[in-house]
């Protein structure tokens, strides 16, 4: 492997270095790990590098509230191409590509709910962490849901479009009181909304709907015990999406876009269209790709039915009975600003600590804060039996204490979090250490979290030791 000799020189612990929490003994500020980074065919421009401090890589409008998590003095925020080396990717609904992942890359946010945009699995089989930010913009989609029952009940838009056309005309004034029967609607009152998917959303659009007195029905084969107390009383749960859907005036979608087997994909096909009320609104505020739009389109054809979505649709854009937005469910101020700061603290979290929470690949791991005089390193494995062991092994024969420990796994990927003692060892090579755990079979990747921001991290890419 060629590796720059300017990035191959040893990065020295010095206390100035160090954050603030983090305690070393004399000796083990002159260890020397090697944290350089190699020429690698993804890698980008090294030049770019700035030793000391992690460097993230935004897409899309990220709320500055949010960016300014990241203290100035620890951290970089530079927008796409122009971070070549980061550490992580904070983004929205940019479309992630594989080749945007450069090897230094350790952990991805989503500023948002929906990861279909993170290609996920692939991702998990890399040893890299995607996390995203449940609930932070959901009230702003449940109330863009609530307009949309409203968009699809009485007929606000068609009724703003004439009072423009009558205005241009100089009509509006003599015209308003005759024309305004052609824009008649009814009321929520008294409806039913169907819910599918009773997660952060749904949950809260249940309970506002029951405010407004809708009977509610929902559906969520998942319901987790934190959402299920959130509902309103009076919630009608059913066992399949047919059930629910079948009496409701208005449907509300609100579960995750999964492709594949056993997905969502396209789960608003015929077979639910043909059991959907003469007159029902069906709003989709989760993703386009949900929806069948043949299907749809034959319904709305032949029905008097709506649908209102805050996405794209090739085929149904321009049909009279739909309504499409584009994709403004949680573009407020307040839903941007949480979604980007809850990111923001996650990714902080997990780069300056090694914690994991609100991942939707990883498993979530927490350990207590590292003890005094010790190195933290966590190693990501592929989910096989004896990982832990092999570690463990690897500290023994440096002849290392291991002061606490965790191992969390899920699916493929497992977690590991080990603070080991430096307390007696005057000369340890960590990195070589690091290296003979990072080169284990099964390992992915591995870092030694030392208070040094953007150091430590070593991968196995393929036999192939990536520092
Ligand atoms: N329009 C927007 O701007 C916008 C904003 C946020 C989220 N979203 C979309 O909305 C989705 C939901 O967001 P959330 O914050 O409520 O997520 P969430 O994870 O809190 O809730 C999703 C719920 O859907 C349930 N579910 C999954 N598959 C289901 C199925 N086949 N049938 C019924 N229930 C199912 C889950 O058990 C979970 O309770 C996101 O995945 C995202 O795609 C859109
Ligand atoms: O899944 C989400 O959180 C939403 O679709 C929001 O997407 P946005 O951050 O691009 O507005």
């Amino acid at each position: 492997m060629i590796v720059s000799t300017l990035l191959r020189q040893p990065r020295h612990l010095t206390p100035a270095l160090l954050g603030p929490t983090t305690i070393l003994s004399r000796s083990m500020a002159d260890i020397s790990v090697e944290h350089g980074r190699g020429a690698w065919k993804t890698y980008g421009d090294i030049t770019s590098y700035q030793p000391g401090k992690f460097q993230i890589k935004t897409y899309n409008k990220i709320s500055p509230i949010g960016l300014a998590k990241f203290p100035s003095d620890q951290y970089e925020v530079k927008e796409g191409d122009a971070a070549q080396n980061a550490h992580a990717i904070l983004l929205r609904s940019h479309k992630l590509q594989e080749e945007e992942v450069n090897l230094t890359v350790r952990a991805i946010a989503r500023c948002g709910a929906g990861t279909n945009n993170v290609p996920v699995a692939r991702m998990s089989e890399l040893g890299i962490p995607v996390f995203n930010t449940p609930g932070a913009n959901a009230n702003a989609v449940k109330e863009l849901v609530i307009c949309g029952m409203l968009l699809g009940s009485r007929k606000i838009i068609d009724g703003i479009n004439h009072m423009y056309s009558l205005g241009e005309q100089g009509l509006a004034k003599e015209r308003v009181e005759k024309d305004k029967a052609m824009f008649g609607g009814r009321e929520l009152k008294g409806k039913t909304l169907a819910v599918v998917g009773l997660g952060h959303i749904g949950a809260a659009t249940a309970r506002d709907a029951e405010q407004l007195g809708m009977h509610v029905v929902g559906y969520d084969p998942m319901l987790s015990i934190e959402n299920a107390l959130k509902l309103p009383r009076s919630i009608q749960l059913t066992g399949g999406m047919l059930e629910a859907v079948k009496n409701a005036d208005y449907i509300s979608l609100n579960i995750p876009y999964i492709k594949g087997e056993g997905g969502t994909h396209g789960v608003i096909g015929e077979e639910v269209c043909a059991n959907l009320k003469k007159g029902a609104v069906v709003l989709n505020f989760a993703r386009g790709e949900l929806v069948d739009s043949e299907a749809m389109k034959k319904h709305l054809d032949q029905n008097d039915g709506r649908y209102v979505s805050d996405f794209p649709d090739d085929l149904l854009w321009n049909h009279p009975s739909t309504i499409l937005l584009p994709h403004l469910g949680a573009s407020t101020e307040e839903a941007e600003d949480a979604a980007a700061s809850m990111a923001a603290e996650t990714i902080r979290d997990f780069l300056e600590t090694g914690t994991i929470r609100n991942s939707v690949n990883f498993p979530a791991t927490s350990l207590p804060n590292r003890p005094e005089n010790s190195i933290r390193f966590t190693v990501v494995t592929k989910n096989v039996p004896g990982m832990l062991a092999h570690i463990s092994e690897k500290f023994a024969a440096s002849n290392l204490n291991i002061l606490q420990q965790i191992n969390q796994s899920r699916g493929n990927v497992a977690y590991n979090v080990v603070d080991v003692d430096t307390k007696g060892h005057e000369v340890v090579d960590f990195k070589e250490v690091q290296e003979k755990i990072t080169m284990l079979e099964g390992v992915l990747s591995s870092r030694v979290i030392y208070g040094v921001p953007g150091t430590g991290y070593a991968k196995n890419v393929e036999g192939d030791y990536f520092v």
